[in-house]
């Protein structure tokens, strides 16, 4: 293969697709699994996603008033929680590409009386429809991995963020011990994808957010991206032994 050829591609989980029809064939993924995604969340990861986001919350330090962007926010689950914080006089912008996950996060939201605060908007991450210094605080999780051009996604993060504005990205890590990561890969490489066709009928889709966690990058190599992007003070927290890492910043 020619090295004009190899550099049009991307990867799609273990697969080499063409960079123009990622975008496309993860925005499929979540159209099958969005009804099925938040009990999925819960049974894979036996509810700890929850307290990852806890915690996540808990760096955010946003409080009333601010503007927040929960970028790929599918169902909705920080919006609640950054909702809570920023109260009626600021607002929270659900950033997401896929319609479906956007209707049932929206629904969700609505059911729990969460009305006035927030909005939702259909875009890609790596060009967002906002002015340059627009936000408090960005908030991506479990989302830069699904992103074609994460250089692109950290770059459009960075414009749209106010000077001293904080991102936080939660996603998976590589596991800082050797025998985890043995079991790990016994648990998401036999047991979810069959989770997977069990409940949601789509063992594949489920195989391929086990494989886009391996093909992502680890701890520091994302810490680097996101200096180079131009972000300052990036640290990373490894939670349940480097399973999920949240990393933060400024922009300054
Ligand atoms: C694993 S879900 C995470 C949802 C939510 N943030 C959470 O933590 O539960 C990933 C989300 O990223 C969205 N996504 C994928 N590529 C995107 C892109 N280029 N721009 C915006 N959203 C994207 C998907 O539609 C999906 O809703």
């Amino acid at each position: 293969m020619n090295n004009k050829h190899k550099k049009n591609l991307t990867h799609f989980g273990f697969q080499e697709v063409p960079k123009n029809k990622k975008t496309l064939l993860v925005s499929k993924i979540f159209h099958d699994i969005a009804s099925k995604y938040d009990l999925m969340n819960d049974l894979m990861s036996f509810g700890i996603h929850r307290m990852w986001k806890r915690c996540m919350i808990h760096h955010s330090t946003v409080y009333t008033g601010q503007k927040v962007l929960d970028l790929a926010g599918g169902t909705g689950d920080l919006s609640i929680k950054f909702s809570r914080l920023v109260g009626n006089s600021g607002i929270v912008v659900l950033v997401d590409i896929n319609d479906s996950m956007i209707d049932i996060g929206q629904k969700k939201l609505r059911n729990l009386g969460i009305l006035n605060n927030v909005i939702y908007v259909q875009a890609d991450a790596e060009a967002l429809p906002f002015p340059d210094n627009t936000f408090d605080c960005v908030a991506v999780s479990f989302g830069l991995r699904n992103f074609t051009n994460k250089e692109q996604a950290l770059f459009s993060i960075h414009r749209v963020l106010k000077s001293k504005g904080k991102v936080l990205i939660l996603d998976f890590g590589v596991p800082i011990f050797k025998i985890l990561n043995t079991i790990y890969d016994l648990y998401s490489f036999h047991v979810l994808p069959k989770i997977g066709e069990l409940i949601a009928q789509n063992a594949n889709s489920y195989r391929y957010l086990v494989e886009s966690i391996r093909m992502h990058p680890d701890q520091e190599t994302l810490k680097n991206m996101m200096m180079q992007t131009g972000f300052n003070n990036v640290k990373y927290f490894n939670m349940t032994c480097g399973i999920a890492v949240l990393h933060c910043a400024h922009k300054y």
